[in-house]
């Protein structure tokens, strides 16, 4: 998926300004953002429902905008999902056999297994989680190789939160799905996506790539001998101390890091991952209030 320069107005607002998004094939991407910042409306437009006002939006390197042969390969989970009042999981299925020429039954049969869900009972009267539950089997039986889920935990309990990200992962691993999920949660996020953007106000503030280490940030548990201070040279956004080990969050490569603490002899010294939440408290500032509602 490729957004640039994304630029979207509702009543001359512009509730996306020169947005650019990048997400490789194969990646699970995780969008944050406070609410109102435009992640939905982004969504809509990798969807194909929404048309940018200005600037390009391609998925599998096609602009999406009217383009039917591309959207046939998205599948999205709405935040809140629409499914015909009268039907159950059963007639949905049976419309979107008739609808998407990817809709696969048999798969459909395979993902059931992981719901607990009455195929047959009106969807009207199914809770909210049900109902997300619902949306998630059927567009997995689409067989989607873009696939775009709006907060798709949400309402759903940590067990069901679960298993719906055990299909998901299976289906990146199985058939290189790309997935984009947008979500207030990062805690949610961590272990889960390679990738993350911020969005904030209607623009990206910025993308990472975490398959690589940290852009110059660096999480060091040290412990230097009696009396030993800690070495001059050394950019520390972060310092906190449990008896004599020091956890410190540098910045820098960790080459020079750990090429710095070693002039002061250290007893221990290990690096360790940073959490989402740690690289982006501390590489956006961590003075930042929304920043820390955001991710807290
Ligand atoms: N159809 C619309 N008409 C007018 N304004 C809209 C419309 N849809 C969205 N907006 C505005 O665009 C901005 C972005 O909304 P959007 O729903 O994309 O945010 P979001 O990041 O998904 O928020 P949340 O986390 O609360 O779901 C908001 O200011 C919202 O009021």
């Amino acid at each position: 998926m490729e957004v640039r320069k994304l630029r979207k107005e509702f009543d001359d607002v512009a509730a996306l300004d020169c947005v650019n998004l990048t997400v490789p094939e194969g990646a699970v991407y995780g969008l944050v953002g406070p609410n109102g910042a435009g992640k939905s409306t982004l969504m809509g437009h990798l969807t194909g429902a929404l048309r940018p006002t200005g600037g390009t939006v391609s998925v599998l390197g096609e602009p999406v905008w009217e383009n039917p042969a591309v959207k046939a390969r998205i599948g999205s989970v709405p935040s809140d999902p629409f499914f015909f009042s009268t039907e159950s999981i059963r007639g949905m299925a049976q419309f979107y056999y008739d609808v998407f020429a990817d809709f696969d039954l048999a798969r459909f049969e395979t993902v059931g297994k992981s719901f607990d869900l009455d195929r047959n009972r009106p969807l009207r009267k199914f809770s909210k989680g049900m109902r997300k539950q619902a949306a998630f089997w059927l567009t997995l039986s689409l067989t989607p190789d873009v696939l775009l889920l709006d907060e798709p935990m949400d309402g759903l309990d940590p067990l069901v939160r679960k298993r719906m990200w055990r299909l998901v992962l299976d289906d990146v691993a199985e058939r290189n799905t790309t997935v984009l999920v947008s979500s207030h949660n990062l805690r949610e996020l961590e272990g889960i996506c390679d990738h993350m953007g911020i969005l904030r106000q209607g623009t990206m503030l910025r993308e990472y790539d975490l398959t690589r280490a940290s852009d110059g940030l660096v999480k060091v548990q040290v412990v230097l001998p009696e009396g030993a201070e800690l070495p001059r040279g050394l950019w520390i956004a972060n310092q906190a101390a449990s008896g004599r080990m020091q956890t410190l969050i540098v910045h820098g490569d960790v080459g020079h890091v750990r090429e710095v603490l070693s002039t002061a002899h250290p007893v221990y010294m290990e690096t360790v991952p940073l959490s989402l939440e740690e690289l982006f408290l501390y590489e956006l500032g961590g003075a930042d209030d929304e920043l820390k509602d955001l991710v807290l």
